[in-house]
Order: structure tokens, then C-alpha cells, then sequence
């Protein structure tokens, strides 16, 4: 039976040391980081991501600035709106949460936030920052697998790693990442033949597909390092509504030597790292 590694428990110790540094910190610096969160829409499962992170802000003193649109905003509204967060000094970090309806031009929104704000580390500064090795704004649920990894003690360099999907939010960061810390890197997309073969060769795992349960206990060898990326709302045969990842986790887990459940693994640590990214944009600005 595999390790399970739980993000929830990591993440509650990592918003415990974020909480006591930001005490520390607001005295001597004036005030507390702040995080908005901008939303558009009414999607419910971001609705639900949203609340989350600003109940997480509010447990760790991060004030939040959290912002909601009705769906018709126009570009030219939320490109004011981000401005003013780009120039307001209370506003350490800024996150678009995505998607955005049809409408609206998302890649240009990131662009314009000011790179130094840009809790989610996807404006093109922060990735090119990613891509060259230098320290930057690194993207939220990336950053949450390696200090899983990390937590976990897995061993890195020089194992196999094979990432599943090409995302610029999750797949090809997390690559990078992967890399930097001397994997050997392979990233698997649709148009990959023969994906079984190159699976079955990952000493670690990373699924991030976005499909429920895909991932299926032939496709890994015994002892590999599971990471499930997937969040999949979906129907039981009840019609009961629950979360599944991208892994058949019952019977992935019988083979893997470490997996993270979902929920309670990869989720809450994306979280985590926002309000790290939130908690280092800060201070920078008085380092
Ligand atoms: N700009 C942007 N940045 C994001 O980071 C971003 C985004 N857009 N859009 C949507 C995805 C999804 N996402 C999650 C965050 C927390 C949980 C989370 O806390 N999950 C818990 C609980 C889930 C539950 O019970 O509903 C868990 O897995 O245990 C999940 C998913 C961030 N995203």
C-alpha cells in the first residue's frame, strides 16, 4: 500500500509558520500583506476556489481585496480595475481566477499586471524568471508538488519524471521545476503515442490532465511516486456528487510507493503557495 501524502496537513503547518512571520512583520513594517482576488462570473466551483483562499488569507492576516464582477464586464473595465491594483499599496499580490468567460481576453488581463504582484506566476516575467532558473513569482500549484515532494523526502534528481499534460498553470511549470531540481523530465500530451510505455518508466508521476480517474494502476510500475493534480467534480452511481483526481486512486494506490488523495492533496497546498507568493511579494517591497 503506498504513503499517503497529505497536503492538508502540510499546508496547515506551512499557513502556521506563513501566520507567525506575517505577526511579526506587520509591526514592523506598518501594515499586512494584501491579496485580491479577482473573479468574474459565477462559476460555481471557482465561487467555491475563491472562498477558500480568502478564508485562508483571513486564518493567516493576509487582508484580502477580493473582488467579484458580474459576467458582462467589459476588457476594458477589469483592465482599469487592474491598474488600480497595480498602483494601490495595500495590494501586495493580485490573482485573475480562471476561466474567464468567452468575452474576455484572459492572457491579455495577466500581461498587464505589474509582474511584481503577480501572485499566481503567470505573467510572461515570472515564467521567463521559471525558464531561466532566477527567483521569481513561481506558479502556485507547481510550487505546492515540490514542497510535497520535498515534505515527502523523494529523492529527485536523476529519477524519472513524467508530468502529464501541458498547461501553462500546472504541466509545463511544473516541468521546469522538475528539471531545476535535476529530474529527468518528460512531458506526455494528447498527441503522444505509445503513453503507457513512457509512464510505466516514471519513477515519479504527475498527473494533470483534468480527465476524472484516467490513470489507471497498469499504466505506473509498483514504487512509483504518485502526485494527482486532477480536481474532477463528478457523479457517483448514487448521483452523488464527489471529487475525484486523475488517478484511479483505489487501486493506484495498492502499487505506488507514496500518492496524494484528492481532495486533501495537491489542492490545499496551491492555496498555501499563493499566500507564500502573496507573503514574498511583501517582502520585497522592504527588503
Ligand atoms: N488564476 C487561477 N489560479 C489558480 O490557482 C486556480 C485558478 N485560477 N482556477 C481554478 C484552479 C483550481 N484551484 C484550486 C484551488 C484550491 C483547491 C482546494 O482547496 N481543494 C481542496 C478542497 C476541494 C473541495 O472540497 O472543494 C482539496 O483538494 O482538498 C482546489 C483547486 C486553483 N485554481
Amino acid at each position: 500500500m503506498a504513503k499517503i501524502i497529505d497536503g492538508k496537513a502540510l499546508a496547515k503547518k506551512i499557513q502556521a509558520e506563513i501566520s507567525t512571520e506575517i505577526a511579526a512583520l506587520k509591526h514592523r513594517y506598518g501594515r499586512a500583506p494584501g491579496l485580491a482576488v479577482l473573479m468574474v462570473g459565477d462559476n460555481p466551483a471557482s465561487a467555491a476556489y475563491v472562498k477558500n483562499k480568502e478564508t485562508a488569507c483571513h486564518k493567516v492576516g493576509i487582508a484580502s481585496f477580493g473582488k467579484h464582477f458580474h459576467q458582462s464586464i467589459t476588457q476594458a473595465e477589469l483592465e482599469l480595475i487592474i491598474d488600480e491594483l497595480n498602483n494601490d499599496d495595500r495590494v501586495d499580490g493580485i490573482l485573475i481566477q480562471l476561466p474567464l468567460p468567452e468575452h474576455l481576453d484572459a492572457i491579455a488581463l495577466i500581461n498587464r499586471l505589474e509582474p511584481t504582484k503577480d501572485a499566481d506566476g503567470l505573467h510572461p516575467n515570472n515564467l521567463g524568471k521559471l525558464v531561466r532558473g532566477e527567483p521569481g513569482l513561481r506558479s502556485c500549484t507547481p510550487a505546492g508538488v515540490m514542497a510535497l515532494l520535498a515534505e515527502s523526502q523523494i529523492d529527485i534528481e536523476g529519477k524519472n519524471a513524467v508530468v502529464i499534460g501541458r498547461s501553462i498553470l500546472v504541466g509545463k511549470p511544473i516541468a521546469l521545476m522538475l528539471l531545476e531540481a535535476n529530474a529527468t523530465v518528460t512531458i506526455i500530451h494528447s498527441r503522444t503515442k505509445n503513453i503507457k510505455e513512457i509512464t510505466r518508466q516514471a519513477d515519479i508521476l504527475i498527473a494533470a490532465i483534468g480527465k476524472p480517474e484516467v490513470i489507471t494502476s497498469d499504466m505506473i510500475k509498483p514504487d512509483t511516486v504518485v502526485i494527482d493534480v486532477g480536481i474532477n467534480r463528478i457523479n457517483d452511481h448514487e448521483g452523488k456528487s464527489r471529487l475525484v483526481g486523475d488517478v484511479d486512486y483505489s487501486n493506484v494506490s495498492e502499487i505506488a510507493s507514496h500518492i496524494t488523495p484528492v481532495p486533501g492533496g495537491v489542492g490545499p497546498m496551491t492555496v498555501t503557495m499563493l499566500l507564500k507568493n502573496t507573503l514574498w511579494a511583501y517582502k520585497s517591497k522592504f527588503f
